[in-house]
């Protein structure tokens, strides 16, 4: 496949753009490095570079294009917003029905609050738990990624790991203190930690389903001790649902089907982003009343953003959850799902591959190893090399994955079961390849 002016193009960008990417996660450095395939056009489940090649998309922007790329429907909301201004300043009625179809969707939020990112939305609510506790620290789970804010960047997934600074250059010592960490699925070792600093521990931090390590499901029983230990603590228990929020059902992880006892595991504050924005940048927060009250201008912990409700943003993440009310939406990436795992697994199977799975429902990961994957240090364990091999003759077959082992396929509403076989034909050459090396 010829990518000369992609290669031409980040030459370019390496002049003018640090490291020539605008995300590290967007670099190939983890996959034998060279120019990242620069795109020209998306529509659907495809893309086109700038060379003209076609690529079956997988990657989604990291999940929020749940309809597709350019989905008629949440187009044209955008177009409608930006006819009528970018950006007011000011309230307006969409933020209002968007607020209402969040509540609606996930009954743990009485209040929500807009920012821009993801990354926003989990800093303010881990400072909201601070000001509810009067309590400085946190405990996040080993390998779960929530954004770039300084106390989170410790042992974080996602990009952080895959390049190999999980824990960030740049944090003083002081902050990174304030974060404990424990392995994900241990509740022992969540319990071991609170004994210890449970006094000021504000916050325990989860990706309730996790999607920065691969995709990897809580244990039976973990989310609800999770929530039991750390209330018998006195600290609040927030869900970063910037990933999970409406990718399996139309809801978030606290209510899909998937996980028993949704009262038991009902948390305090609730981070979201990615997919309520339909494609545009955005990010939310909220949970009760009560604690959602210490948020100015009604209480003393600060959250701003000229940015946060434009109408734009807003407007597209209506639209994108309005396509996600239809009906039969989810069983269908679900079925797809389930046809290209199933066909992966037998490939990677005839041609010798170790090759573990993890679905749920239509996002999945690919883990080049012969254990399961239920915490980081498994997600770790894993061979580098074959998945970066496999990355690459995906690619040049026309298939695009994220440039990362720890980073989820993500289906769309927009792949057919010819994009599914045409993505199998590719991987079953793809693993004769890495078997024969
Ligand atoms: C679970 C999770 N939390 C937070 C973030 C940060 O979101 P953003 O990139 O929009 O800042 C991400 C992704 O980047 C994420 O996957
Ligand atoms: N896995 C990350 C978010 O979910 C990837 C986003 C990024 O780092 O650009």
């Amino acid at each position: 496949m010829n990518r000369s002016l992609s290669e031409h193009l980040y030459e370019e960008a390496l002049k003018h753009i640090v490291g020539g990417v605008n995300s590290p996660s967007r670099s190939f450095k983890a996959v034998g490095g060279g120019a990242p395939v620069f795109m020209k056009k998306a529509e659907g489940a495809y893309f086109w570079d700038v060379d003209g090649n076609r690529y079956v998309d997988y990657l989604a922007a990291y999940g929020p294009i749940i309809t597709g790329h350019a989905h008629p429907h949440v187009t044209r909301a955008i177009q409608e917003a930006a006819a009528n201004g970018t950006l007011y300043g000011t309230p307006t009625e969409l933020e209002i029905r968007l607020a209402k179809m969040l509540k609606e969707a996930i009954p743990s939020m009485d209040k929500v609050r807009f920012v821009n990112s993801g990354t926003e939305a989990v800093m303010t609510t881990i400072r909201v738990a601070r000001a509810y506790t009067k309590r400085n620290k946190i405990i996040k789970f080993a390998g779960c990624y929530h954004g770039h804010s300084d106390l989170v960047l410790v042992a974080a997934g996602s990009g952080p790991s895959t390049l190999g600074i999980p824990d960030s250059a740049g944090i003083p010592t002081s902050i990174a203190h304030e974060v404990i960490t424990v392995p994900f699925n241990d509740a022992a070792a969540l319990k071991d930690a609170l004994d210890r600093w449970g006094d000021d521990i504000a916050a325990v931090m989860v990706e309730p389903i996790v999607g920065n390590f691969g995709m990897v499901m809580p244990k039976p029983g973990f989310l609800e001790d999770l929530c039991r230990l750390a209330r018998q603590y006195g600290a609040l228990v927030i869900y970063d649902e910037v990933i999970t929020a409406f990718r399996f059902h139309y809801g978030s992880a606290q209510t899909y089907a998937g996980l028993a006892n949704h009262e038991a595991i009902r948390p305090d504050l609730t981070a979201l982003g990615k997919i309520i924005g339909g494609g545009l940048p955005i990010g939310a927060y909220g949970g009760s009343k009560k604690i959602m009250e210490q948020v100015a201008p009604l209480g003393p912990a600060y959250q701003a953003g000229t940015m946060a409700g434009n109408p734009a943003s807003i407007s597209a993440g209506i639209a994108c959850l309005e396509v996600l009310q239809g009906a039969g939406i989810y069983e269908e990436m679900d079925r797809l799902a389930a046809k290209l795992t199933d066909g992966l697994a037998g490939s990677a199977r005839r041609h010798g591959v170790p090759l573990t799975i993890n679905r749920i429902r239509g996002s999945f990961s690919t883990h080049f190893c012969d254990h399961p994957v239920t915490n980081y240090d498994e997600a770790q364990d894993t061979d580098s090399a074959a998945f970066a091999a496999f990355f690459r003759a995906m690619l040049n077959r026309g298939v695009n994955l994220a440039p990362s082992k720890f980073e989820a396929w993500f289906l769309t509403t927009a792949h057919t079961d010819s994009d599914i076989d045409f993505t199998l034909e590719a991987a079953d050459a793809a693993f004769k390849e890495i078997a024969g090396k």
